[in-house]
């Protein structure tokens, strides 16, 4: 049964753990592997330019074992178009990278960039990818994602998660009304809406209970928290999360 709101697993973070010392372990494949056993319907994984964690090993590896959907993250560029039309992974979501960023910083800038991201997402669907682009929660970028008939949005969660964190009310509820606001045009103009980033068991709730929300990409905090209470129950807690936003339809089937 297809759950109304997803929950994708990014495992990017136990990459970073590994990475650290260069080793093999822990292995993100194994965690995705476990995700999927406590409930996660998805893995996202982004394949950053610089490799800092995840690896092309990670996705192929990836490719071969997960039995839910692979969420390929990826810049915009002919290398990581490559790699995506090589492994076809269920999804690839188009997401701006900076060399010198810690972490995304914002969604793409698709009303500036029709040209070059059509051709791309073009070759991605006739690859048979289903093709989202991670924008900001602004009705310009979600014009533009109908203009490139963009099948899924992602909506970028980061400020609202900042703001929330800083404790600044009012300028948080502002932002969730954006995004709720963008949630609903995206959807009235056919087009899927996902969301994600800094999103914790704390501030999910709001973001779970948009309606027209199917599904939510959480990694970071799930990686944290499973350093405490092990990743089965980390993800455990935020299905939960998820759910109790969600209400009763939260484990309806959706077509
Ligand atoms: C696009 C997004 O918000 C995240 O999925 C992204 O993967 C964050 O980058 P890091 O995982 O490198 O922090
Ligand atoms: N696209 C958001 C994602 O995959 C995970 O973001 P975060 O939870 O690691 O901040």
């Amino acid at each position: 049964m297809s759950r109304s709101l997803r929950l994708g697993v990014n495992i990017d973070h136990v990459a970073t753990v590994r990475n650290a010392r260069g080793g093999a372990y822990p292995d993100p494949v194994r965690a995705a592997l476990l995700a999927v056993e406590a409930g996660a319907d998805g893995i996202t994984a982004h394949l950053r330019e610089d490799r800092r964690h995840i690896t092309d090993h990670d996705i192929a590896r990836l490719s071969k074992q997960l039995t839910v959907p692979l969420n390929l993250e990826m810049a915009a560029t002919e290398e990581m178009l490559s790699i995506a039309l090589r492994h076809r992974p269920h999804a690839a979501c188009i997401v701006p990278e900076k060399r010198e960023e810690r972490t995304t910083e914002g969604g793409i800038d698709a009303a500036g960039q029709r040209e070059r991201l059509a051709p791309m997402m073009a070759a991605l669907a006739q690859a048979g990818v289903r093709v989202s682009l991670f924008i900001e929660p602004d009705p310009r970028q979600i014009e533009a994602a109908v203009h490139l008939r963009a099948p899924v949005v992602e909506l970028h969660t980061g400020r609202y998660a900042e703001l929330g964190g800083i404790q600044d009310a009012e300028l948080a509820a502002d932002e969730l009304r954006r995004l709720a606001d963008a949630a609903a045009l995206a959807a009235k103009n056919g087009i899927e809406v996902h969301a994600g980033h800094g999103l914790t068991y704390d501030n999910v709730g709001p973001i779970a209970a948009i309606p027209q929300v199917r599904e939510l990409n959480i990694g970071h905090f799930l990686i944290g928290e499973a350093l405490f209470v092990g990743l089965a129950d980390s993800v455990r807690q935020m299905r939960g999360a998820m759910d109790d936003a969600r209400g009763p339809e939260a484990e309806g089937a959706i077509g």
